[in-house]
Order: C-alpha cells, then structure tokens, then sequence
C-alpha cells in the first residue's frame, strides 16, 4: 500500500503588509513515502516559499501539512522543532557548513541536537554516511579543505544523519559544476530509491526529469503535474 509521507492540504502563505502578497496560494499535495518530486515554476513562483513550509521552516497562514500522517498546525514552536529535526533534512544551494568544524562534526551537529545516540553511535554512523557519499577520505577536513561537490555532499550527510522521513532540497545544484551536480541528482535519486521522500525545488530541466512526478507552480498555485507511470511522462495541467 502507498504511505504519504508528506501532504499539503489548502496550503496559503500570505505576507501581510502595506501591500499584501500571496506567495502560496491554495497548494494540495501528497507525497509518497520512497517518491522523488522536484517542484519547478518561474523565478519568483512561490518555489521556495512552498518548500520552506513543507520542511516547517514556515508557517502557513491557512492550511495544514501533515508529515507522517501527523498534523503540524497546532504544535507548539518546541514541537514543531522536534519534528522538524527529527522527520526532515535540509539541503540548500549553498551549504551552510560550519566553517570551523570538520566535515565529520558538521555531521554529527543533528544527531546531537536530536540527542537520541550515544557519543560512539553517533560518530560511526556520520563516518558511515560520509563513506557512503564518497567522502571517507575527508571526514576530518574543514569545509575550505573541499570541492564545492564535496561540501555540498557533506551538506547531504549531514541531512540524512537523522534519518528524516523527508529530505526537502532547495536548489542543491544551484551552485554546482556539471560533475557534481550529476553527483547530487544521482545521491538524491538513490535516497528515494532506498524508501527516503525527495522534495527537491530546481530550475534544473535534467534534474526534474529525474523525479517521480514534477510540479510546476505559477503564482504560488499547481499548474501542471508531470507523472512517470511506467517510464512515460503523463502531463495534466491543473486549472
Ligand atoms: N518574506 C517575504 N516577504 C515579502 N515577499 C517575499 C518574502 N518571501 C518571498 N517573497 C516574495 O514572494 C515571491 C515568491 O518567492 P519564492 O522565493 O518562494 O519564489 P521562487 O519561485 O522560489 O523564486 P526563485 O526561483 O527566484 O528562487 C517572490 O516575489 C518573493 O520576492
């Protein structure tokens, strides 16, 4: 049976002000658990603005998201902390490493947020994860020691480290050369391949092409789905 693990329902982002603007219009989406959904539009779309609320980075102003069937709108700030530490990983186009610590202890900074391992968990899982990136070899280099391919999948580590449900990227190849973003798109398709859900914003036509199923927001607003069914694209534009 199909498991959501992230659903949108009604989903408004309203900013409020001398003049007032909609960035997320009435946005409904399920996300299946183990699916890689890349969410394209126009500069200025509502992209990041709906990603930003799917990984509770944001509140809306009308609506609910529910990660894991669990309804997010009347937690509480700790709660929703907890979550989001828990049940989501981040990655954006630029890494926001910390400069002064090896790759290895930027890693582990999740897992010791979260507090759920002990000291030697923790570290063999980080080594772990940085061995299966292809960065064994620079578990104890700081960020300026890296390539930007290099950083960027530390940065990937890092959001796996608690084995979010959810791993929601906003542009990771944004600032990346073509190696390494061929790198990214293939890390990232190998984490929903393994049952982890990719929510991925990119401007990107070869990375969105590699999703499950592409949405494309005009307006802050659905304008058309784009499914792989059997390897075939199907395309249904949304009113
Ligand atoms: N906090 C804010 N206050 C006011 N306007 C905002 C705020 N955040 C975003 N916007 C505006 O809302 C609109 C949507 O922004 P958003 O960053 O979500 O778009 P996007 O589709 O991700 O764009 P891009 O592809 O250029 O990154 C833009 O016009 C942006 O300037």
């Amino acid at each position: 049976m199909t498991e959501v693990a992230l659903q949108a329902v009604e989903l408004v982002r309203r900013i409020e002000g001398v003049v007032s603007h909609t960035l997320v219009n009435g946005i409904d989406l399920a996300v299946n658990k183990g699916e890689f959904v890349a969410i394209t539009g126009p500069s200025g779309s509502g992209k990041s603005s709906l990603l930003y609320l799917l990984g509770l980075l944001d509140a809306p102003s009308e609506g609910e998201i529910m990660i894991c069937g669990q309804p997010t709108s009347k937690l509480s700030e700790t709660e929703r902390a907890d979550v989001r530490l828990t049940k989501c990983g981040f990655v954006f186009q630029f890494h926001f490493l910390l400069p002064e610590f090896t790759s290895l202890d930027n890693v582990l900074l999740p897992m010791r947020a979260a507090g759920r391992m002990t000291e030697g968990e923790m570290r063999e899982r980080g080594l772990a994860l940085l061995g299966s990136l292809g960065l064994g070899e620079h578990a104890n280099k700081r960020p300026n020691q890296l390539s930007g391919g290099q950083r960027q999948r530390v940065a990937i580590a890092r959001a796996l480290a608690n084995r979010p449900e959810i791993i929601v990227a906003d542009e990771p190849t944004g600032a990346l050369d073509t190696a390494s973003t061929e790198q990214v798109f293939s890390i990232l398709r190998d984490i929903a391949d393994q049952g982890q859900t990719v929510v991925v914003v990119t401007h990107d036509p070869a990375l969105a092409a590699r999703a499950d199923r592409r949405i494309h927001i005009v307006d802050g607003k659905i304008a058309e789905i784009t499914e792989r069914g059997g390897g075939e694209l199907v395309c249904e534009m949304v009113s």
